[in-house]
């Protein structure tokens, strides 16, 4: 295909709510470990940080599933946690282990950082990334920003790494709510501005990460998960109307009812603690749903594999849909399986 019409882009369309005869697919996390190209383009930067503010590699990571794969969708590769870092945080990531932040603990630590009008002198770089895939992609395929939602962006801001139950984040949000609040608030202005600065440069959609949103119950997830989503999808409307918005709230179970809208989203990206027959129902009436093969199918294979793929093309094929994984593709997974899901889902 050479051209450049949104109508040959099946992403967009999906987004703007057609049904079509084969979903498009993407897959989160599709530039990473489980590629041996992806490896030694790491190797080259050195660590995972140097990778993501190095433009031509950043490029070159996120073009490298496109080429070996033809996925309908580029995700820009880059870290919900590059945010914090330009708002003043400490980060780095311990190989096997995963991120660590500086910690905010109380109304201090938050005085410390830098106000948003400053964000971008280290996320240039970031910007740089899209502008360079918005040349070298096929024309066929929609290119996706990202950034994480403000209550996961917290939770890692809070503890200083990654925790199983998001603890010090609920600790804080209970016992100093005014520092909880202003944190929120800070990375959801902080949001605005960077996804905004993303779209300028030439991502066509962009998605709003809430992996620890099922840690969120009751009023706190219409609080901390659903209002800041509100407010970033409203103001990105605002200043770019037509640029779709994908929200995943993980794990939001019962809260994925409704959310897209209540909050303005084109498409919800679904988990796979849902089952794709509730989620038709339930959800994808609203619109646009995007998931949710198990990532575990990735490295199992097989017959399993099949099958749950064509449950899910079947269950969601009478409204609009976008076939992703249910969260991110693992370092063990296989890359032949990969190919497998990617033949089921195109080929029936
Ligand atoms: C929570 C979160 C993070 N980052 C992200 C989330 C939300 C999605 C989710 O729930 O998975 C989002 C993210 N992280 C990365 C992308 C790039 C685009 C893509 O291909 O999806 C995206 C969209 C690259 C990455 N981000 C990271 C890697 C692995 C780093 C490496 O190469 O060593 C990649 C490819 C590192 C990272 N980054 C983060 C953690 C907890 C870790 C360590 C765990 C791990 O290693 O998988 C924070």
């Amino acid at each position: 295909m050479t051209s450049t019409s949104p109508r040959d882009k099946t992403i967009l369309r999906a987004l703007q709510g057609e049904v079509l005869p084969t979903p498009p697919i993407w897959m989160m996390r599709q530039a990473g470990r489980y590629l041996p190209e992806y490896r030694a383009t790491r190797a080259k930067a050195g660590d995972f940080l140097s990778l993501c503010y190095t433009p031509e590699l950043a490029a070159e990571v996120t073009l490298q599933p496109i080429r070996r794969y033809g996925f309908d969708a580029a995700i820009l590769f880059a870290d919900i946690l590059l945010l914090p870092q330009a708002l003043g945080a400490d980060l780095w990531f311990v190989t096997g282990e995963g991120p660590r932040l500086s910690t905010v603990t109380g109304a201090a630590d938050l005085a410390r950082l830098k106000p948003v009008a400053e964000i971008d002198a280290v996320l240039n770089p970031v910007y740089e990334t899209v502008r360079i895939l918005s040349r070298e992609l096929p024309a066929e395929t929609t290119l996706i920003g990202f950034a994480g939602a403000p209550w996961t962006v917290a939770t890692y801001m809070i503890a200083g790494r990654g925790t199983p139950d998001q603890a010090p984040a609920h600790r804080l949000k209970d016992e100093d709510r005014p520092t909880f609040e202003a944190l929120i608030d800070l990375i959801t202005r902080g949001t605005i501005e960077y996804l905004s600065a993303q779209i300028q440069a030439g991502a066509e959609v962009v998605k709003l990460f809430d992996s620890w949103a099922g840690s969120l119950r009751g009023a706190d997830f219409q609080r901390y998960a659903l209002e800041p989503a509100r407010q970033i999808i409203t103001e990105l409307k605002q200043r770019h109307p037509g640029v779709p918005v994908i929200a995943f709230p993980r794990e939001a179970g019962q809260g994925y009812v409704g959310f897209a809208r209540a909050t303005g989203a084109d498409c919800v990206a679904l988990d796979n603690s849902v089952t794709p027959e509730w989620a038709a129902e339930h959800v994808q009436v609203d619109g646009c749903v995007q998931g949710n093969l198990a990532s575990r199918h990735m490295v199992t294979g097989g017959e399993a594999l099949d099958e749950e793929t064509r449950r899910i093309v079947r269950a969601f094929s009478k409204g609009p849909h976008i076939f992703n994984l249910g969260h991110g593709i693992t370092p063990d997974a296989d890359p032949g399986n990969v190919q497998r899901m990617i033949d089921v889902v195109r080929g029936g």
